[in-house]
Formats: structure tokens, sequence, C-alpha cells
């Protein structure tokens, strides 16, 4: 890709929660999208203190705050894609939406964030049914983990085909597109990510990467779709793109801490190196 002076940089907005560990949220979102030449925009909904072992702490900021700080963003600078990660509650999820609608933002990728790769919850309980029926349906592509996908279909999970059913059942309740990720599951099926869209209906396959440093993958795919979007690329590029972009940054997958280390955003500039 060229910029020069006289290109218009493209902006992207993630509307999510600061991870102190640096692997998830925030702090890989807007990674991700300096690395895809885009200029990365922010909304706090909460602070975690967290690292690779797990979640100790999360507080909430005020949903008028996440509303001033997308108003301020988006009158001002203008945003080509946005990304909603962890949203922790339903007042921070309402504001989102309304901001969604009244500034008519497009290219709206719904991470529905819920549990944390250590196994903590990141999401009130009261805040899903919102996430399901108000948030989703103005997504362009809602990109649920295996766990958030069983949650929102009602299924069990343990095959691509359940996942294919799952996208399907999830596309029912008013999503335009869904992808259901595979990173939970066992094995090869760890690589492998189902499309739909109303129409097709595709398994997304990249390798398996043998790594357990897999801490902020979901945050990370769903930063680079936005990012892609923000670049003018159609909706199954995008994904297809970021997929891949996940997969170097696993094979790149920093072995920091105790516990689950982040994927390693920062890989384009190891290779020139190399
Ligand atoms: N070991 C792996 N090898 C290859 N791809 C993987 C692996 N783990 C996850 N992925 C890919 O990473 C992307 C994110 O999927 P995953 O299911 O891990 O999301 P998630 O659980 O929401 O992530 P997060 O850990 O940020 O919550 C998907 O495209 C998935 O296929
Ligand atoms: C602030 C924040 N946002 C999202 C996640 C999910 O990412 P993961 O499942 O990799 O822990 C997280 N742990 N923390």
């Amino acid at each position: 890709m060229v910029i020069n002076q006289t290109s218009k940089i493209p902006v992207a907005l993630t509307v999510a929660g600061s991870d102190s560990g640096g692997g998830a949220g925030i702090q890989a979102d807007l990674r991700t999208f300096a690395f895809h030449c885009v200029h990365g925009t922010s909304a706090l909904s909460c602070v975690t203190a967290q690292n690779t072992l797990g979640v100790t702490r999360v507080d909430a900021l005020s949903a008028e705050a996440v509303a001033a700080q997308i108003e301020a963003v988006v009158g001002d600078i203008g945003v080509d894609a946005v990304k909603t990660g962890m949203l922790l509650n339903r007042e921070i999820m309402a504001v989102v939406a309304s901001q969604v609608e009244s500034w008519n933002l497009g290219n709206l990728v719904v991470d529905p964030v819920m549990v944390s790769r250590s196994g903590d919850r990141l999401i009130d309980d009261g805040a899903i049914a919102f996430l399901q029926d108000i948030l989703i349906p103005l997504a362009a592509v809602v990109t649920p983990n295996r766990f958030e996908a069983q949650i929102l279909s009602g299924l069990e999970i343990d095959s691509v085909n359940d996942m294919r059913s799952a996208a399907e059942k999830i596309h029912s309740l008013g999503a335009k597109a869904v992808l259901v990720k595979g990173g939970g599951m066992k094995g090869d099926l760890r690589g492998i990510d189902v499309w739909f869209d109303g129409t097709r209906l595709d398994v997304l396959k990249t390798e398996n990467v043998n790594t357990t440093n897999t801490h902020g993958t979901g945050c990370t795919l769903s930063a680079a779709i936005a990012a892609n979007l923000a670049l003018g690329k159609d909706l199954f590029t995008a994904v297809t793109s970021a997929k891949n972009y996940v997969t170097t940054a696993l094979k790149y997958a920093l072995d920091i801490g105790e516990g689950q280390g982040p994927v390693g955003h920062f890989f384009p500039l190891l290779e020139k190196t190399i």
C-alpha cells in the first residue's frame, strides 16, 4: 500500500476495554490498526487489571464518558469503520448503539466479548440480551468465539457442522453476517472459522498454529476486519485478510508472563529485520 501526503488516511475507531497486560482490548486494537496503516482512535469502556494469567479487577467508565469519547472522535475526525469489544454492561451498550445510529456509522464490527481466554467473565449477565437484540443487528459482521456462539445460538458446538448451524442461527437473530471463530475448538479445528451472510456459508481455514500464546486473537481479528473495511476492502475480503494477519501474528506470539502470552502484532517489522 502506498500512502503519500495527499492520500486520505483511513480512520478506525475501537470501543473497548483496556488490558493492562497489553495483549487484548484497546491495546491490541490500536496496534492492529497501526500495522494496517490505519489511524486508530478509541473510546474506552472500562479499565481491566489484567495480565497473561487473568483479570483481577474491572472498573467501568460511565456510559456518558463512553458517549463523549465517541462524539469527540466522530464529530471532528470522522471514522471509516468501527469495532466494539468489551462493552461490559447494558448502559454502555445502549449509548454505543445510539451513537452508531445517530452518526449513521456503517462498517460496524461487533466482537461480542463475554469471557476472557483465562476464563474471566467480561460482561454483566443482563447485558447479553441487549447485545443480542440491539447491538448485533446494527453490525455489518458479528464475530463470536465458540463460547459466545453457544450462548447466542443456544446450540452446543463441538464440530464444524455445529459451527455452521450456530452461524445460521445467529444470522437469523438479525445479524447481517456472522463469523463463528474456532480458536476455542480442539486440535486442527482451532484454525477454522465459519462465515455466513445469508447466502454464502463458507469454512475459512488457515493452519492451526501450535501455541498456547493466543491472548488477544479475537480482538486482533475484529480490529483487523475494521481496519480492512476502513481501507475500502469488501466485507468478505476484509475478513479473510484479517484472518491471515491473525495467523501470522500467532506464529510470532510473544512468550511473556506465566500464562497465555499475546499474539505478535509487529511481525511485519521483525520480518524486515530478519
Ligand atoms: N491456534 C490457532 N491456530 C490458528 N488460528 C487460530 C488459533 N487460535 C485462534 N485462531 C484464530 O484466531 C481467530 C480468533 O479466534 P478465537 O476463537 O481465538 O477468538 P476469541 O476467543 O474471541 O479470541 P480472544 O482470545 O481474543 O477472546 C480466529 O480466526 C481463529 O481461527
Ligand atoms: C479488555 C479486554 N478485552 C477483551 C478481552 C478478550 O480477549 P481474550 O479472550 O484474549 O482474553 C480481554 N481479555 N480483555
